[in-house]
């Protein structure tokens, strides 16, 4: 049977830049479960790589058909933000094993629908000011920076990822993301040991 390898970390924590590593690596030979949210699309992203860009009537339309595993809103400066994991056929764990970007309540939720020897947490961390750093650096080059969102995403994060929700959920274990590379090898080597 296959796994779900859930990565989770605060924002800017590096979740993106690790998925996509992690995602290409062919001895893993995961497949990405791609989420879908009602946020808008970033300048960089792609529709159906980072997310599935979705409006609220269409994640209303997934609910009345009982798709939804789990949804998640963040009320935004600009309005409430949906993000969700959907059943729209991606996952079939007789045949594969996945990767999914979630959060810790989206993580509860999958491991109470699939069962907790299929879901696994790898928990990406990094210290704050770095963190910080790395978020203003990446908004800088979007075309409409939005510092405010960022600001109330950083503080709301340190909040949602408490150590105190860590332990609750027994995440115990936290892959420091100071050097890429070696936090990516981590990681590898971990889910190795997991699906051999
Ligand atoms: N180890 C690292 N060293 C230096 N820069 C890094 C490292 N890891 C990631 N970054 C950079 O930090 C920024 C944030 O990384 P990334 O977008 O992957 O984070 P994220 O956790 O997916 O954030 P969000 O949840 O906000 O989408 C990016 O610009 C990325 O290139």
């Amino acid at each position: 049977m296959g796994k779900i390898f859930c990565l989770m970390g605060k924002s800017s924590s590096g979740k993106d830049t690790i998925f996509k590593e992690i995602n290409d690596d062919k001895d893993l030979d995961l497949k990405p479960i791609v989420s879908y949210t009602t946020r808008p699309k970033r300048t960089n992203e792609t529709n159906g790589v980072e997310y599935f860009f979705i409006n609220t009537d269409e994640l209303n339309k997934f609910e009345k058909e009982n798709k939804v595993i789990e949804k998640r809103v963040y009320h935004t400066i600009h309005g409430d933000w949906f993000y969700g994991t959907i059943n729209d056929g991606q996952i079939d764990l007789n045949k594969n094993n996945y990767l999914l970007i979630t959060t810790l309540e989206a993580y509860k939720s999958l491991r109470d629908y699939f069962g907790d020897d299929k879901v696994c947490p790898f928990y990406i961390d990094i210290e704050d000011g770095v963190r910080l750093e790395r978020a203003l650096e990446r908004e800088r080059k979007q075309d409409k920076p939005n510092y405010d969102e960022l600001c109330r995403r950083f503080l709301a994060d340190n909040k949602d990822f408490s150590d105190e929700n860590l332990s609750n959920l027994g995440i115990n274990k936290l892959y420091i993301n100071e050097n890429l590379e070696n936090c990516i090898n981590d990681i590898k080597k971990d889910i190795l040991n997991l699906i051999q």
